[in-house]
């Protein structure tokens, strides 16, 4: 196994340093170190940060090859600086069983780019009626801890309560789609100005607010953990404000699209905008910010959703929603918080591996910590070119703008995943 020796690097924007990578792990760290057999890397100007940790990412395999596989995602997502990645369970067939599971995560190994950590339904085929075989994936080699329906809400408060309680016994969590399902029957985007004046039909704040606001009880009751899924509107940080306040054990995660876009993106009927749950308005954005900032949002997750040309490239009510995000997330995160790399390193790394319980990542990079690190160069600005992108998909809503930070290099354990800005696989 080649050694590195990073040089001049600020870690988590601290005062300069090397550090030495060596068999896994970092070996050293200090000014002026010497390892003759070390390959270096000159790393002045850049910031060393734990590997970012995505709690929320499709990967589409098994099932829709065509627009990601495990193997691509893997890769989009070392470029994008992640050494773990947790992928959702609406695959084809779904992520309902063990041998799912476990299928997810073999590909994940083999990929070996990533730590790939499936998330397990919590319904049979997230259809919402049975509880799916929760434990069954938790004793699995892929050791399940976080189940969900994501693009569909447990909308069954019943059933909502039985998985709360099942997943306590193993420490697990249930992250929500929080949508009452009633309430946007037919939606397109964001209930407000724009879609009255666009004549789409509306999918309002309340439909998230609403079940929040009941699961948060749910979790309190039942003294369970609760994850609310991409967080788009400032009455859910309120929600979330006075549940925290409570001491429910909840956590939440704010995507990067709903940290700087707007509805007013749908205008343009592009449909690379269209996303669930919609691009919400300018004081939704202002209040998720401050909501990260202070740690009422626990993260930033991706919500990375790749969809093949011919479900995007059509009319807006025919389109798939979602967007691209693994390979943007650290230069959005970067625009709208600026070089805070404390707060980046805790929203983007740190607080995800804690939420999923993925030992050896989110950890700052120190003597004798699994080598799971990313390289970055802040000073560096970057256009987006989507046919540059590593995901099979094409989908992202940044295309051709300038965006501050490159990812120089990614370690995986020790070993490099990306140099250069390149991928080494
Ligand atoms: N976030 C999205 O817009 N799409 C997700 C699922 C979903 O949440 O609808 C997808 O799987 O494509």
């Amino acid at each position: 196994m080649t050694a590195y020796l990073v040089r001049n690097v600020s870690v988590v924007g601290g005062a300069p340093t090397d550090l030495l990578i060596r068999d896994g792990v970092v070996a050293e760290t200090g000014a002026g170190l010497a390892a003759p057999d070390a390959t270096v890397l000159d790393a002045t100007g850049l910031v060393a940060l734990p590997g970012l940790v995505d709690l929320h990412t499709h990967l589409r395999e098994p099932g829709r090859e065509d627009a990601e596989t495990v193997e691509s995602g893997s890769r989009a997502a070392a470029l994008g600086g992640y050494t773990a990645v947790c992928a959702m369970a609406n695959t084809s067939p779904v992520a309902d069983t063990a041998g799912v599971v476990e299928q997810v995560w073999r590909l994940g190994r083999e990929a070996g780019l990533v730590d790939v950590q499936p998330i397990g339904a919590v319904t049979v085929g997230l259809a919402g009626e049975r509880l799916a075989e929760l434990g069954a994936m938790a004793d699995s080699a892929a050791r399940v801890r976080i189940f969900s329906d994501d693009g569909h809400c447990v909308a069954d408060p019943k059933l909502m309560r039985r998985a709360l309680e099942y997943v306590k016994a193993f420490d697990g969590v249930i992250a929500q789609h929080a949508e009452e399902p009633r309430l946007t029957e037919g939606a397109q985007m964001h209930e407000g100005e724009v879609s009255t004046r666009l004549g789409l039909t509306g999918w309002p704040a309340v439909a998230e607010e609403a079940i929040i606001a009941r699961d948060v009880l749910l979790a309190e009751h039942v003294g369970s953990r609760l994850h609310i899924c991409h967080v788009s509107t400032a009455g859910s940080v309120e929600v979330l404000r006075h549940a925290k306040a409570r001491g429910v054990k909840v956590t939440a995660e704010v995507t990067p699209h709903h940290l700087l876009l707007t509805d007013e993106k749908a205008t343009t009927y592009d449909p690379v905008y269209k996303v669930n749950p919609p691009l919400r308005t300018a004081d939704d954005v202002a209040a998720l910010r401050a909501a990260l900032v202070e740690g009422v949002i626990d993260i930033v997750a991706t919500d990375h959703a790749p969809h093949a040309v011919e479900d995007k490239e059509c009319e807006w009510a025919y389109a798939r929603p979602g967007m691209l995000g693994l390979e943007t997330a650290l230069s959005i995160a970067l625009d709208v918080l600026g070089p805070q790399w404390d707060l980046i390193a805790e929203r983007m790394s740190r607080a995800p591996a804690r939420i999923a319980g993925l030992d050896g990542h989110g950890l700052d990079p120190a003597p004798g910590v699994p080598a799971n690190l990313t390289l970055v160069d802040p000073a560096a600005r970057r256009v987006v070119e989507p046919a540059e992108l590593a995901s099979r998909s094409r989908n992202t809503p940044y295309a051709r703008m300038t965006l501050p930070g490159r990812i120089v290099a990614t370690f995986l354990r020790g070993e490099p995943t990306v140099l250069d800005g390149k991928a080494v696989r």
